[in-house]
């Protein structure tokens, strides 16, 4: 379980996460969602220790990071790609990680297997692409069989495969009863794995809710119309209280009237239609407007 109570960052006059509270529970993926600048990083590395809040706390398993005797062992962590040690394998690499976490060395091969860089072990670091620098880092984080995970943009650099077996990973994870916090910019992502959403912009929360509400709640249903007479039906629209939009290629887009009602409408107005049909706006769009499209901090 990990705790978000009131979390606060300023840098200079810019808060960048603006008391965010909010709690991620065991035994499912939470998506942490914003835009690029949103903030999703501070509060990862708010949680992790590695920046100091300016107000509030974060806990993980009911103890602020600092507390943790082995943090590795209790919380595992990817922030970015860039490893240190570029000239060392990946073997070594995790080895060395193990050790100063007093993690059995064994275990570098078993996440190694997990993470499918196996046949790569003894390659340095330094010759991996971006996708198998994800990979180890997700290794690095499984290291210490935490129950709690934070993965701060996982799906970056991963190819197709590599994102559907990061999907079933994470599934995995939660299923054995983890805590597992994955942030993305990406909506449509970020629905296809996480059972709860978290949702920021500006460094504020805007949606704290499961992945299916969300949908159910924000996705937009309008009917599209076509018609050869576009400024009629418009008039009888705008007459029932409507507010069609006129899209690029000349039909109208109506919120809040089923196809069923313009269709009778349109019929009591002698219109003609040569096409009536319900769409449901793109998930990312869904996101866009939430967001606002903005992700840098706030002025107060
Ligand atoms: N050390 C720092 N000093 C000053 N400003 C910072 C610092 N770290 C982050 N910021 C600013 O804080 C805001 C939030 O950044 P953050 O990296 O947390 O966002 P994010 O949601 O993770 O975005 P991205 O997906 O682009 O990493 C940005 O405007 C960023 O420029």
């Amino acid at each position: 379980m990990i705790e978000a109570q009131n979390l606060t960052k300023r840098y200079g006059e810019n808060t960048v996460v603006a008391g965010l509270t909010f709690t991620v529970r065991p035994g499912a993926v939470t998506g942490f969602l914003g835009p690029n600048g949103a903030g999703k990083s501070t509060t990862m590395r708010m949680m992790l220790g590695l920046t100091r809040p300016d107000a509030g706390s974060a806990l993980i398993g009911g103890r602020p990071y600092h507390e943790l005797t082995y943090p590795a062992r209790q919380v595992g962590a990817l922030l970015d790609t860039a490893v240190s040690h570029r000239g060392l394998t990946a073997a070594d690499h995790l080895r060395w990680i193990a050790q100063s976490n007093r993690i059995d060395r064994r275990r570098a091969a078993e996440v190694l297997e997990m993470v499918g860089l196996t046949a790569v072990a003894r390659r340095r670091i330094g010759t991996f692409s971006l996708g198998m620098g994800q990979r180890l880092g997700l290794a690095a984080a499984l290291l210490g069989d935490p129950p709690v995970l934070v993965l701060d943009e996982p799906v970056n650099g991963l190819d197709a495969e590599g994102i559907r077996w990061l999907r079933h990973l994470l599934r995995s994870m939660a299923a054995e009863g983890r805590t597992v916090l994955v942030s993305s910019h990406l909506m449509t992502e970020m629905s296809m794995v996480a059972d709860h959403l978290i949702v920021i912009g500006r460094g504020r929360l805007l949606a704290q809710t499961s992945t299916s509400e969300f949908i159910e709640r924000h996705a937009r249903t309008y009917v599209r119309v076509r018609t050869p007479e576009p400024l009629r039906l418009h008039q009888e629209l705008q007459r029932r209280g409507a507010s069609p939009r006129l899209a690029h290629d000349g039909s109208l887009e109506i919120d809040g009237m089923t196809a069923a009602e313009i269709n009778r409408l349109a019929a009591a107005g002698d219109v003609p239609l040569e096409e009536l049909s319900t769409h449901t706006g793109s998930l990312e769009d869904t996101f866009l407007k939430l967001t606002g499209n903005e992700g840098g901090g706030t002025r107060v």
